[in-house]
């Protein structure tokens, strides 16, 4: 199995361009089940999740096309792609595709809405938690659909279609939103969604939809409405830049020191981790063509933070910023509301000499003057970059295994770090 070896202790300079977001992308290719007719994606990034749903969709007879490299993309290495549903063949999700990532659940809400029956496998993901389907099942529920489960699967029918609701979410949830919008969109009347999720990719997909002829208002806001359509056409839309990615170079630029240009990033879509950044002294700054990130040769400061809902510290900042936290000058307490078990990264960044305590959903991370490389490994995502960052900073070789959690959200992660001097490399076997 491919691993990531890193010799710490080189400054980041340069410019690392910021793909497409991995969390925009998704619902969006997932969007393209509520018609029959072709939703063109641009800035669509090469990552394992974005081909994991493609099979997924492929599954249920939707054509892609991935077009060739355009004159104004330069030297970009994003993906303008076609997705077309004209027939879908099969309203099943089988569990030996969707078992491989959390957001292939969502299917449910198109296919539910376009066919008036889905079949889709409990859905896997980072083990970050438990990870339930209750408001999914809830909201679909409140817009007349009748739903069981059975042997792993949930199986939701609407037999004379959907109707619009008012549904007040109990308790904020991303994908559950991204759900109740796609289905609501077909639905028959109006539906109100309450305590709706306001993360940026939620408002890509709502500006998606509305392309596509969706009656969409609010999206951003707690209380999205939507008016239902009888049918939606083709569109062409931009997946946002991915500001999980973008947060995360920062924190590797703080870690090293040194001045980088992510290009194509800006800073309202995560403003309350830039703000926290400031904090630490990195100095962020918009550019023309991107955010600069900078830090000179002095220390760190520690801060705290606490993960909430968009547009509260994003969870998926948490490990990247313990990872920083463990070089700064103080203590740092951090506190994960949003998923129970995000805490992996913990005992692997020890390995590295980080002093981290855990009590509940707190971590105390006590800055340490020096980390030194060892062998790690992750179970999660944003767990296994917060190796690689705090591996940058390390004495030493680090050595991060299971690099396919990188490779589901990490677009060329070793080039873009080894072009701004890292000294880091993939190697197989
Ligand atoms: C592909 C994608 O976009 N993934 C993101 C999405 O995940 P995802 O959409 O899975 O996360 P949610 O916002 O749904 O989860 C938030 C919380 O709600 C809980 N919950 C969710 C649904 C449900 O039916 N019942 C329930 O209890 C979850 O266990 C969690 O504790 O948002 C998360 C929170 O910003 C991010 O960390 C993930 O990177
Ligand atoms: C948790 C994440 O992804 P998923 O929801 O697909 O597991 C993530 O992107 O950090």
């Amino acid at each position: 199995m491919d691993s990531i070896r890193i010799v710490g202790g080189h400054e980041l300079n340069g410019t690392i361009p910021i793909s497409g977001a991995k969390n925009a992308a998704l619902p969006l290719m997932i969007a393209s089940l509520l018609t029959d007719d072709t939703l063109t994606l641009e800035n669509v990034p090469h990552l394992a999740d974005v081909e994991q749903l493609i099979r997924i969709l492929s599954n249920h007879g939707v054509d892609y096309a991935v077009k060739g490299r355009r004159r104004a993309e330069g030297q970009g290495y994003a993906r303008t792609v076609d997705f077309t549903a004209r027939d879908i063949v099969d309203i099943t999700a089988p569990y030996e595709l969707v078992s491989k990532m959390r957001a292939s659940f969502w299917v449910i809400g198109p296919l539910l809405a376009r066919m008036g029956e889905a079949r889709v496998s409990l859905p896997g993901g980072c083990a970050i938690g438990t990870r339930p389907v209750d408001l999914f099942i809830e909201v679909l529920e409140a817009l007349g659909a009748q739903i069981e489960i059975e042997n792993g699967y949930v199986h939701a029918t609407a037999g004379s279609g959907l109707t619009g609701a008012h549904y007040r979410f109990p308790k904020v949830s991303v994908g559950a939103t991204h759900v109740a919008l796609m289905a609501a969109s077909l639905a028959n009347g109006q539906t109100v969604i309450d305590n709706a999720a306001c993360e940026p990719e939620v408002v890509c997909l709502a500006e998606c939809l509305n392309a596509m002829g969706a009656k969409i208002e609010g999206a951003g806001t707690r209380t999205i409405t939507i008016d239902g359509v009888t049918s939606l056409s083709g569109a062409r839309h931009r997946v946002i830049a991915d500001r999980i990615e973008t947060g995360t170079y920062a924190m590797a630029v703080g870690m090293t020191g040194g001045n980088v240009l992510l290009k194509g990033a800006e800073a309202s879509s995560w403003q309350t981790a830039v703000d926290v950044l400031g904090e630490t002294g990195i100095d962020i700054t918009a550019e023309e063509d991107g955010l600069r990130v900078y830090r000179n040769g002095n220390g760190l400061k520690a801060a705290d933070v606490t993960t909430e809902p968009f547009p509260g510290f994003p969870t998926d900042l948490q490990a990247q910023f313990m990872g920083l936290m463990t070089k700064a000058n103080g203590v740092s307490h951090i506190t994960e509301t949003i998923f129970e078990n995000r805490f992996m990264h913990v005992q692997e960044l020890a390995r590295l000499g980080a002093d981290i305590t855990l009590n509940g959903q707190t971590a105390t991370v006590t800055g340490v003057p020096v980390l030194k490389g060892a062998p790690v490994m992750a179970t999660d995502l944003r767990a296994s970059v917060s190796l690689v960052i705090a591996g940058l900073a390390a004495e030493g070789e680090t050595r991060v295994n299971r690099v396919y959690h990188l490779d589901r959200g990490f677009e060329r992660l070793e080039e873009k770090l080894g072009a701004c001097g890292a000294e880091i490399a993939r190697v197989s076997g």
